[in-house]
């Protein structure tokens, strides 16, 4: 079954909705650009609502400082959503033993090629790249062409991102066969608002493909 990450969310409720409604990741976004972003105190007290699914914490460029407080946070996964270099994926592995995510930008087929040097990431997170001179890296609703990923090997266990819905999710992993699925713009009635009838509606989409 394709496995479900729903991505920057901020209320307990919908956080307790999402889990209880199936999905296997909850992401919380620590980038102070975002509509989604979450204090860290924030961050403790929904740790508290997320059940059987696992908490991810998207970090973009985090400095060491960061990845520490987050860690004892107890989050087991780090997503790195920034310009991190292999190095710097590995450095992170490395400090903290946790499970890495790294998101990789993709509008053209080249983008792919370097996907094989984050040999330190356990998944990669293969999403569209930000429009020119957005102020964040993610979370813009906004798909790149499915048909680059049809030749494609993944190196490792990996999520397809950008603009998915629950209307195009079903498509989504039919032509690019992804084994999971991420969203957040695509489960909003407003930026940055959840809503629990698309939440649901994205899962049962992507669990019934
Ligand atoms: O979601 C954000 O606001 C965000 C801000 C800064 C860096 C990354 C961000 N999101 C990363 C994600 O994992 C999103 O779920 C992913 O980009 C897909 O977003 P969307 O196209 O809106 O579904």
């Amino acid at each position: 079954m394709t496995q479900v990450k729903i991505c920057g969310l901020t209320d307990p409720d919908l956080v307790r909705h999402a889990a209880q409604s199936g999905a296997d990741w909850i992401g919380f976004v620590f980038a102070e650009a975002s509509p989604r972003f979450v204090t860290e105190p924030a961050a403790a007290s929904l740790l508290m609502q997320v059940g059987p699914a696992r908490p991810v914490a998207l970090l973009v460029d985090p400095v060491d400082e960061q990845i520490d407080r987050i860690v004892g946070l107890g989050f087991p996964i780090l997503q790195l959503h920034g310009q991190e270099t292999p190095d710097r994926v590995a450095d992170i592995k490395a400090r903290t033993g946790k499970e890495i995510w790294k998101a990789i930008g993709v509008a053209e087929a080249d983008d792919l090629v370097r996907v094989g040097d984050y040999a330190a990431a356990d998944r990669l997170l293969i999403d569209a790249k930000p429009p020119k001179g957005a102020d964040r890296t993610g979370g813009h609703g906004l798909a790149f062409d499915w048909n680059l990923l049809s030749a494609w090997t993944a190196p490792r266990p990996w999520l397809l991102a950008g603009g998915l819905n629950p209307g195009n999710v079903a498509d989504a992993i039919r032509l690019t066969g992804a084994p999971a699925v991420d969203v957040s713009s695509g489960v909003e009635r407003r930026k940055g608002v959840k809503d629990r009838d698309l939440v649901s509606e994205f899962l049962s989409a992507a669990k019934h493909s």
